[in-house]
């Protein structure tokens, strides 16, 4: 697997590195050693997906609070999604910046989110399928959002007029 670091502290583009024969592929998409050489945590206790219909669904910007923060690596099993993380950790030198990239069932890249750092996509295609690993259980009191559009971060989200539940278009502006 290739690590590569993104501008966001701690949040890393995992991608593989296929063994091709004639049939496809293989390759290994996540290893507790690897993850741990790289500072990461592999521990998942939870895996979970979700399909969106329609180009340009938008979900997001989620993250747990203390003490339930998790870290959660985030890949596309079917479709194409412009995948958007944001830095809420006051102490972090990236905190109140973003960073998004474009993650496929073609292109088989992961992001590595750590703990504090909320999350968000936006489908490139009219079918997408995620596929989430997150280290910590899910606990509906802990979950905590921040609006996919509040000007205090200005996220490029890729298409206009995106489709957004009703939920995730009523969370507060950050403070
Ligand atoms: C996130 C989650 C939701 N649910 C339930 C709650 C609800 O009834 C239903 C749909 O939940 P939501 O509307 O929160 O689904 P969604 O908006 O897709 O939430 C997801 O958004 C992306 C951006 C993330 O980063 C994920 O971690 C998760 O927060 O599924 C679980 O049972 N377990 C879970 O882990």
């Amino acid at each position: 697997m290739k690590f590569t670091a993104t501008p966001i502290a701690g949040a890393f583009v995992v991608e593989i590195e296929p063994h091709a024969d004639a049939r496809g592929l293989f390759a290994r998409t996540v290893c507790d050693d690897e993850f741990a050489r790289h500072g990461l945590n592999a521990r998942f206790v939870q895996q979970s997906i979700s399909r969106s219909v329609g180009r340009g669904v938008l979900r997001g910007m989620h993250f747990q609070a203390a003490p339930h923060e998790e870290e959660k690596l985030v890949r596309v099993t079917g479709g194409a999604i412009w995948d958007a993380i944001l830095d809420l950790r006051p102490a972090s030198p990236s905190f109140r910046q973003w960073f998004g990239i474009e993650l496929s069932s073609h292109n088989h890249a992961a992001l590595y989110i750590p703990k504090g750092v909320a999350h968000g996509f936006q489908t490139l295609t009219d079918s997408a399928e995620v596929l989430y690993q997150m280290t910590a259980p899910y606990t509906p009191a802990a979950e905590r959002g921040v609006l996919w559009s509040d000007p205090a971060f200005g996220i490029a989200w890729p298409l206009a007029d995106p489709i957004v539940s009703a939920r995730d278009q009523s969370h507060p502006l950050w403070q």
